[in-house]
Formats: C-alpha cells, sequence, structure tokens
C-alpha cells in the first residue's frame, strides 16, 4: 500500500472534484483523487470557449466507440426490437484531464425541466426533487448578467431569481455572443411558430426559445471547467493529494459488516502501469463517469452475477442494475447555405413538448406508447440484465413526464457560422436503453469499455427523432428566416426532400446521426427493485461506504445540458458526507 485517505476519490472530473474540494475544506480530513488525466490550464484548445471543438480525438478525449448499431428499420413496425444505425461504429468523446468532461464540452449551462427532477423522487429517491436540488444549483452558481449591449443585440435575458452569484461554477454570456443581427429573425421565426422566448432558460421551465448561458469566466473569456473552480485554488491544501492513475477496482475487508461488504481501498494503475493501492479509512467516491464507474464496480464483484461470473469475477453484491439503463439523445445537423455573415458565437436552443411534436394526434400517441411499454421493457430485458417489470415501471414514469407532465421531449439548436445555417436537434427522452460493460478484467481492457447505446432500439424514438427533424426543419422554411436560406447542404434536397417520408427520414437518421454525448443512468440512483444502483444517499446497495457521484446517478434524461445538474448533485452529496462526519 502506497498510503491512506478518509477519502478516496475516483476520477477527478466535474463531480469528483466537486467532492475534493468541499471534502478537503475540513482540516485534518485526508481526501486522495486517483486521476488518469493531466493538467489542462495551458492547452488553449481547452481554455479558448470558441476553440472547444478542437478538443476532439485528442490526447485529453478517451474517444471510446460503441459496440456496432444494430440495422436499420422501417419506422412504426411495433415490436420489431431492431434498432436503426446500420452496423455503425459510433465514438463516444470524454474528457482525459483533471476536469474530466468539463475540459472539453460545450460549456452550455442549461439545468433541467422541474417535474424531471420531480421524477428522482418518483423512482425511490426519498428527498430528491427540484426544490431541493434547486438550492444546490444555486450554491455552485456564480453568474455574471449579459452586458446591455449582448441583451439589446444579442437577445440574452435572464432573471436575477434563478441564479446564485456566491458559487463555485463561473455561469454567463459569452464575450463573443454574436452581435451580427440573426438572432432577431431566429427569435421572431420561432415565436410564429408558437415557440416564444424565454427569459432564463434556468427557472425549471425550458420551453420556447433561448439564448443560452455558458461555464466562462466572462472577464477573461476562458472556459470554466472544474479544474479551475473546484480544484486549482485549493490544490495546495496538504490533506488533498492528486495521484495520477487509472483506478482498476475497490478491494474488500475479509468477511463482511452484517449484509454490507466494506471496502479497504482502491487498486490502481499508477503513471508507469504499475499495481498501487491506495487504502481508505471513510468512504470510496466513484466518480469515472457513466461510462467507466460501472466497470470499476463489476472489476470489484458488484454487479450481475451471471456477467460477473463469466468475467470470472467473484460475486460480492448482486446488482443487475450496474451497466445498465444508460441513456443517451441521438443528435442529427442539417445544414444550409445562407446570405448571412454571422461572425460571433450564437447559442440559441429552442425546446419543445410531445403536444408540441404530435398536435391533435399526441393523445392518441400517448394511449398507442402507453400500451406498447410492456413490450418496449421487454425488449430492454432481452438486450441487457435487467428485469422487465421493473424497466416497464420506470418507462411509465418516463412516459408520465412526457404525455402526463407535458415536459420537454426535443432540443433543437438554431446556429450559425459566416453563411453557414445549421441546426443540430435531438430527442431529450428516448425510451431505449442500452449499457457498458467491463470487456475482461486485463489491465489493457480497463479503458476499453463495451459500450452499447442501444440507441432506437425502442422504435417510438424513431417516430419522434423524425417529428423534431420536421419541426427543425420547418424552422428554416418559415418567414423571416426564410430570406436568409438560399439552399440546403447537408444532407441535401436528394436525401431529404422539402416533404421527405418517414422512410427517408428514418434512413437518413440511421445513417447519419451521432450521440449527443450524454450518457447518464449506468449506476442509476433509483430503489433497488427497480434496478438502481445506489440510494438516495449515493451508496452503493450492498457497500457499507462506496458511493458514486457522477452521471451514472441521474436514472432518467433531463431537459438540459448535463453539468449544471451534477454540480447541483455533487454539492448535495458533499453536504450528505459531511453531515455523516459530524452526526
Ligand atoms: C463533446 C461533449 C460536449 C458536451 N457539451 C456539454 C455542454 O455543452 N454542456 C453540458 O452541461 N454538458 C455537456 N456535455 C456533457 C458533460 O460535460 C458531461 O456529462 C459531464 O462533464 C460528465 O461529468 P462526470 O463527472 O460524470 O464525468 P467526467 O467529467 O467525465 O469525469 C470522469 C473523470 O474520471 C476519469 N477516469 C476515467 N476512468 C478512470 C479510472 N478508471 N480511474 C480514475 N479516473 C478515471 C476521467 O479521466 C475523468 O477525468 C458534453 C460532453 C461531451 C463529451
Amino acid at each position: 500500500s502506497v498510503g491512506e485517505c478518509d477519502f478516496v476519490i475516483v476520477g477527478g472530473g466535474t463531480s469528483g472534484l466537486v467532492l475534493a474540494n468541499r471534502l478537503s475544506a475540513i482540516p485534518g480530513v485526508t481526501v486522495g483523487v486517483i486521476e488518469p488525466g493531466g493538467d489542462v490550464r495551458g492547452n488553449p484548445n481547452v481554455t479558448k470557449p470558441t476553440s472547444w471543438l478542437k478538443n476532439m480525438g485528442t490526447g485529453i478525449d478517451w474517444q471510446y466507440t460503441t459496440s456496432p448499431q444494430s440495422a436499420p428499420a422501417p419506422p412504426q413496425q411495433n415490436g420489431s426490437g431492431s434498432g436503426a444505425g446500420g452496423g455503425r461504429v459510433l465514438t463516444y468523446h470524454a474528457g482525459k484531464a483533471v476536469g474530466g468532461t468539463s475540459t472539453i464540452n460545450g460549456m452550455t449551462y442549461i439545468r433541467a425541466d422541474r417535474a424531471e427532477i420531480d421524477a428522482w423522487e418518483t423512482l425511490g429517491n426519498v428527498g430528491w426533487n427540484w426544490s431541493t436540488l434547486d438550492r444546490y444549483y444555486v450554491k455552485s452558481e456564480n453568474f455574471t448578467p449579459p452586458t446591455l449591449q449582448q441583451q439589446s443585440a444579442g437577445g440574452a435575458s435572464y432573471d436575477p431569481a434563478y441564479h446564485g452569484v456566491g458559487g463555485n461554477v463561473k455561469v454567463g454570456f459569452l464575450p463573443e455572443l454574436d452581435l451580427s443581427g440573426f438572432e432577431k429573425p431566429a427569435e421572431t421565426t420561432w415565436a410564429t411558430m408558437g415557440y416564444g422566448k424565454i427569459q432564463d432558460v434556468n427557472g425549471g421551465s425550458v420551453r420556447g426559445f433561448d439564448v443560452w448561458p455558458m461555464t466562462v469566466d466572462v472577464g477573461e473569456d476562458t472556459r470554466w471547467d472544474a479544474g479551475r473552480g473546484y480544484y486549482w485554488s485549493v490544490a495546495a491544501r496538504p490533506n488533498l493529494s492528486l495521484i495520477k492513475g487509472t483506478a482498476t477496482r475497490v478491494l474488500w475487508l475479509n468477511g463482511s459488516c452484517g449484509e454490507e461488504v466494506v471496502a479497504s481501498g482502491v487498486e490502481y494503475l499508477d503513471a508507469e502501469g504499475n499495481i498501487q493501492v491506495l487504502g481508505v479509512k471513510r468512504e470510496v467516491m466513484l466518480s469515472a463517469g457513466s461510462l467507466r464507474t460501472p466497470l470499476i464496480l463489476e472489476a470489484s464483484g458488484v454487479g450481475n452475477p451471471r456477467a460477473l461470473r463469466a468475467l470470472g469475477v467473484e460475486v460480492k453484491v448482486d446488482l443487475p442494475g450496474v451497466g445498465e439503463n444508460l441513456q443517451d439523445q441521438p443528435n442529427l445537423d442539417l445544414i444550409y447555405s445562407g446570405t448571412v455573415n454571422v461572425t460571433g458565437y450564437p447559442p440559441y436552443a429552442t425546446f419543445a413538448t410531445a403536444q408540441d411534436l404530435f398536435g391533435s394526434n399526441a393523445s392518441s400517441i400517448a394511449a398507442v406508447t402507453c400500451m406498447s411499454i410492456p413490450q418496449w421493457a421487454k425488449q430492454i430485458e432481452q438486450n441487457g440484465g435487467l428485469n422487465a417489470s421493473a424497466v416497464e415501471k420506470v418507462l411509465r414514469v418516463q412516459h408520465d413526464l412526457i404525455f402526463g407532465q407535458n415536459v420537454t421531449v426535443a432540443e433543437m439548436l438554431t446556429t450559425a457560422s459566416g453563411s453557414y445555417l445549421v441546426s443540430a436537434f435531438w430527442a431529450l427522452l428516448p425510451f431505449s436503453r442500452g449499457g457498458v460493460h467491463l470487456r475482461s478484467t486485463a489491465t489493457r481492457d480497463m479503458n476499453d469499455p463495451i459500450i452499447d447505446p442501444g440507441f432506437f432500439t425502442v422504435d417510438f424514438d424513431m417516430e419522434t427523432q423524425t417529428a423534431i427533424g420536421r419541426l427543425a426543419q420547418q424552422f428554416w422554411e418559415t418567414e423571416p428566416v426564410r430570406d436568409l436560406v438560399t439552399g440546403s447542404i447537408s444532407p441535401g434536397d436528394a436525401v431529404l426532400p422539402q416533404n421527405a417520408t418517414d422512410e427517408q427520414w428514418a434512413s437518413y437518421i440511421g445513417s447519419s446521426f451521432t450521440p449527443n454525448y450524454h450518457p447518464i443512468g449506468t449506476a442509476a440512483m433509483m430503489s433497488r427493485d427497480l434496478g438502481g444502483v445506489v440510494g438516495p444517499e449515493l451508496r452503493v446497495y450492498g457497500t457499507r461506504n462506496v458511493r458514486v457521484v457522477d452521471a451514472s446517478v441521474i436514472p432518467l434524461q433531463v431537459s438540459g445540458h448535463l453539468t449544471a445538474t451534477l454540480y447541483a448533485i455533487a454539492e448535495r452529496a458533499s453536504e450528505m458526507i459531511l453531515d455523516s462526519l459530524v452526526s
């Protein structure tokens, strides 16, 4: 053993560094963070907000790949079970750096629809709802209002009631916010279509058109990632150590404490590839992200017994939800040429509900999909390790959010660069589920998860994605924006004519979608009988002292972008842990 800490945090990313900061604030409490990535404060692609896309495919991007996505299926063949994707292998970007994915992401700061967070409580998590989480959204934030010019010429708006100013996460409008005059026609066009401008997208209701704020230091025009927000300012604390390494598994004390196993330390590979152990006196916190945390649990004997035996791992805790419930959103583009010359950054999003997408058909679609849920649950059971009746209950909560509580189900970006006009759009709450699992216990396979996001395994997701695509397309065909469009560049009229059929849409979507890089749910916070992996204190079921704090715990997708919610979750988790220290 190279040492021992009170708390060992696996992964110095978006969520892990919040814990590192808050727990090490107590003098005498020792905290060790194991993280394979390095210091990226001097990397201009990280620091310059408008250069963020240049990080993809570099050494600070894990660049995971998925298993081939299954063959395309015509839409509306209920219960066919075959997804779309045409055997495509997709790349999953994720940050490998101090600060994790917050160092390479798009910096959009949008929280969620209120009812989506309230649903966490319905899924068995007492005390997790919008009003309790909202305190931590506000606590974590340090908001800078837009300038008057950004408000008048750039469309930036806000309501101070929703924002915090004392937190660690700097949020504001980019100094490069576009002022060239594209925002007004975009706003007017969406308003004409029934999507009025919302004053503030971070108040728990996102439906409509908005100009979004970002996780940036406005004064310095710099990305504000978790490293800058939570780590570097406290890195010199004598009780906080950052250890360069890749965790492989949790080690357990011999015997159990009642029914629960007790972690004694974390095994990791150091920078030279040697196996080391960091002992733990109090708790292990897994914050390696939703594509890595389940692998560490499986290598430690926590997961589906069938899968663990196949890997040759001794079963410590029978927990079939580990690595299951993977949910992400399929992302598509439409690109047009135009008469504009957009020189600044246009962060414009429109959120729509199922009622918006399906109009007068919404209630019949609600009824038909409700009847399909048992079938979908069976398909998901077949593809993974979860029990169909548990999946069915979770999908019913999701169905009620969509059709009962009318949360938004679509996000459509309206952006532009130079003379290019671009839509990017995705379904927010697909019913499909996938999984991520350990390939083998060989150390070389630790960085190579088996990822199957299962996009479009539920055929209704294609129907929704098509309806969203049609709405995104309709935007460019509506006055006044229509007058700015000169032609369709991608995918072009041959692939996707103005009145494309369902088949044309399905073919375009299946062959062209990418992940939205919002994977969640692989160690879901839900009751154990629903397939949950952690309970409301974020502790892994069947363990005494292992918690998960990262995107893995989010049980259902949110109408937002994940970091705002992750910072809030991690702040709340830190408070829970600190409370348990004094009690
Ligand atoms: C391209 C892209 C664009 C995005 N855009 C946005 C956006 O605009 N707005 C937004 O809110 N969200 C966005 N997201 C999503 C968001 O950034 C992530 O959901 C979030 O940062 C994940 O946080 P996390 O704490 O779960 O994991 P991460 O921040 O990924 O942290 C996990 C950390 O664990 C480390 N790690 C991995 N394996 C191990 C191991 N075995 N041992 C030790 N450490 C390990 C990793 O190196 C990493 O540092 C985007 C994501 C991507 C990929």
